[in-house]
């Protein structure tokens, strides 16, 4: 698979069916492992349960008295809202502001012929394409509203709707095809653009600037299961060279330092109940000072703002500095990065690393790898940040750029190796990186990495010549999230003893957000949106949408509204995504529509609304998306739209998340939950389990096997000196 989102967007679900190995509810409760993950099992409840009752057992209803709406009703209505067709079906956007003067006859050939993702499909067979599809920028009316410019400018539209040739993006760019549709699958010649750096590819015979796609004609190993894939569905297609360089991070102490406060709701993180499990946990520290970090780090923490630790740093940071493997959960925005480079550094300075330049082959001691390249490159800033006045070197490297740029950013020296796994395998394949050296492996937003989608490039990696095994070095996990599934999977990675550290319950959302979800039909939803976006104003609002196409649809729609947009998915190129979220995060466009590429680890300033337009597939994706919003204790606002065709099997999980995060869950959620209730269910194909209790090895392994402690993290107690699980 590619090294980041583009199969994110595809596959669905990206989480094989969970097929439960033990009964959770007949495993025993323990001490108090399951303190916060199974109170609605209550003995209230009749022993032999009818359908409501295990409803109700499951801990799905918050509460509320359930409609007694026949669930068949329900199912006939979904029957018919079926055959209604998917988005753009006939009516769709030619009646809701996108007349089809705004969008003119284009290559809708092409623009199918390129398409790839679910979605696509569905419409293509309903007849959007046959509107025309979408128009060259210079040409077309959609363009217009961007060209005025003002709220209406669409930036990053090149390559897609809106396409201005004159764009800031496209003069870094150079020359421009001539026509055709998406930036990422142009059509044309290869033609070389002046300098070799900034020579610019055009795909023969479309599809140029498909990441990864990319990295592997350039690498020319053939050896990701990605490229195969990608060439399964375009033949023996040679895209283009990759060419672009990102700009250098910028040097100067006070932006390599920049922060955004803390909210107001960071002091409450202490009251989140915290649970470790494995044997002999370090007991938590309580401040910096506890950790006895160098001079060095402490001046770095005290310069990027950080008073206090969050309670995933309380637990982690000494179960790192104690050289134990570790799968850490906690909710979106509590400094989950911190949590790992902070004990990293430390070792790596306690070590006497420092960076060696100039080698051809370069042997970093730690590999820090993460699904997607903005977030990759965010956490080489905290990484660089952190580091800032040691020897110690961290580099990034990751798709969409240049191969050779990323090749001499490590030659220069690297301790802490930042990738995607596309980048980081055709690196090591080229023999620029060594793993002999390597004593830290760190997986962020664990569960995605080790999912189908990114599991067998990170097998190959843990079992590359070289590589040491995995009690020579120390692997770490991070996530919000971990489906059971997931946590078995990464049983390979890690040592048998690993600790689990679990704040808050795994899975949830983040409390310091507030979750609305509206009953919105497909043909309602720019509508709506819009009325939303116009309520907002100014803030910084992320739209989340399933599809690559629908985010530039949905994004040139905006700037028609007069609305500020931008958009970032993984049919952009790399420039084109870090310049919209550039823009974004200055504020130049407060809104950002995006697949969710933009999903995870993201963490900008003052984004203080996500708008879900399309729900995601599963559960998890939806806590991380709404976790671009209400990070580090400050408060944000989710507005989902729930449209009960397509998103009726979200509906139990979502009550569960929005009663767990003590959110109003709307009458009608239940019912469709209700109805939709399976006996049995463990949250069902696209989740595995939707509720992933805590450590997975507390439902298989032996009585006294572990030791297991939940506990508010201010409290802090010394875990080892508490009770067993069971
Ligand atoms: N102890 C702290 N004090 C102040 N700010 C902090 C602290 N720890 C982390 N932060 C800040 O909180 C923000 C969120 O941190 P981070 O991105 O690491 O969260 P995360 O848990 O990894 O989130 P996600 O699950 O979305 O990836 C960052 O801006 C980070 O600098």
């Amino acid at each position: 698979m590619g090294d980041e989102d583009w199969d994110t967007e595809i596959l669905k679900p990206h989480i094989p069916s969970f097929v439960p190995v033990f009964d959770k509810d007949t495993y025993s409760s323990g001490a108090n492992g399951d303190a916060f993950n199974r109170a609605s099992d209550s003995s209230e409840i009749s022993d032999v349960p009818t359908r409501r009752d295990q409803f109700m057992r499951s801990g799905f209803a918050s509460g509320r008295s359930l409609g007694n709406r026949d669930a068949s009703d329900q199912s006939s209505k979904r029957e018919n809202l079926s055959t209604m067709g998917g988005f753009g079906a006939g009516k769709g956007f030619g009646n809701r502001g996108f007349s089809s003067s705004k969008f003119e006859e284009g290559d809708s050939s092409s623009f199918w012929r390129e398409s790839n993702d679910y979605e696509d499909n569905q419409t293509r067979s309903r007849g959007f394409a046959r509107r025309g599809g979408y128009q060259d920028g210079n040409d077309s009316e959609a363009s217009g509203s961007s060209r005025r410019g003002g709220r209406g400018s669409f930036r990053g539209c090149r390559g897609g709707f809106g396409l201005t040739h004159n764009s800031e993006s496209e003069r870094e760019d150079g020359p421009q095809r001539p026509g055709g549709f998406f930036s990422s699958r142009r059509t044309g010649l290869v033609e070389p653009a002046g300098n070799g750096d900034n020579f610019r590819g055009r795909s023969v015979g479309g599809r140029g600037g498909y990441k990864g796609f990319n990295e592997e004609v350039v690498a020319g190993s053939g050896r990701n299961t990605w490229k195969s894939e990608a060439e399964g569905e375009s033949g023996d297609f040679q895209g283009p060279k990759v060419t672009y360089i990102p700009p250098p991070p910028p040097e100067n102490e006070e932006a390599i330092f920049a922060h955004y406060q803390t909210g107001i709701n960071f002091d409450k993180y202490d009251t989140i109940l915290v649970e470790v499990s494995g044997h002999d946990a370090p007991p938590a520290i309580l401040t910096f000072e506890e950790a006895d970090l160098c001079q060095t780090l402490n001046n770095n923490i005290t310069k990027a703002g950080y008073t206090k630790l969050t309670p995933v740093q309380k637990y982690s940071i000494p179960i790192i500095l104690a050289g134990r493997d570790l799968m850490a959960c906690a909710q979106t925005g509590s400094g989950k990065t911190a949590a790992f480079l902070l004990p990293i550094l430390a070792h790596m300075m306690r070590d006497g690393i420092t960076a060696s330049r100039f080698k051809d082959q370069q042997e970093p001691e730690c590999i820090i790898v993460a699904p997607t390249r903005e977030l990759i490159n965010q956490i080489f800033l905290e990484a660089r940040k952190f580091s800032f006045g040691t020897c110690i070197r961290p580099v990034v490297i990751y798709g969409g750029t240049q191969l050779g740029h990323s090749i001499r950013q490590i030659m220069q020296g690297c301790n802490i190796l930042c990738a995607t796994p596309g980048r980081l395998m055709d690196i090591i394949g080229k023999e620029k990186i060594g793993l002999r050296q390597i004593r830290y492996l760190v997986l962020d937003e664990a569960d995605r990495m080790l999912d189908m989608g990114f599991g067998p490039e990170m097998k190959k990696l843990i079992s590359f010549p070289g590589m040491p095994s995995k009690d020579q070095r120390q692997t770490l996990m991070f996530s919000a999230t971990f489906p059971e599934e997931i946590q078995r999977l990464a049983g390979e990675f890690l040592k048998t003893d690993y600790l689990f550290v679990a704040v808050g319950q795994v899975g949830g959302a983040c409390s310091d957000v507030q979750q609305t979800v509206l009953q919105v039909g497909q043909y309602s939803k720019r509508e709506k949106l819009v009325e939303i976006l116009r309520n907002i104003g100014e803030e910084r609002t992320m739209v989340f949408v399933e599809t690559k196409k629908k985010a530039d649809f949905i994004a040139t729609f905006l700037c028609q509204e007069k609305i500020s947009t931008t958009s970032i998915h993984g049919d952009r190129e790399q420039r084109e995504r870090e310049q919209a979220l550039g823009d974004f995060r200055c504020g130049k466009c407060p809104v950002l529509v995006a697949t969710s590429v933009a999903a995870r680890g993201l963490d900008i300033e003052n984004v203080q609304h996500v708008i879900n337009f399309d729900l995601p597939s599963t559960i998890d994706e939806y806590v991380h998306r709404i976790g671009r919003t209400g990070r580090c204790g400050n408060i944000g606002k989710a507005i989902s739209f729930f449209d009960p065709e397509p998103d009726s099997h979200l509906a139990q999980p979502l009550v569960k998340v929005l009663s767990d995060a003590q959110q109003d869950v709307p009458a009608w959620l239940e019912e469709i939950a209700f109805s939709t209730y399976v006996p049995g269910f463990s949250g069902g194909t696209s989740r595995g389990n939707v509720f992933a209790s805590v450590d997975t090895r507390k439902s298989y392994q032996g009585k006294s096997s572990m030791n297991i402690v939940g506990f508010s993290s201010a409290q802090a107690p010394n875990p080892v000196d508490d009770e067993s699980w069971d």
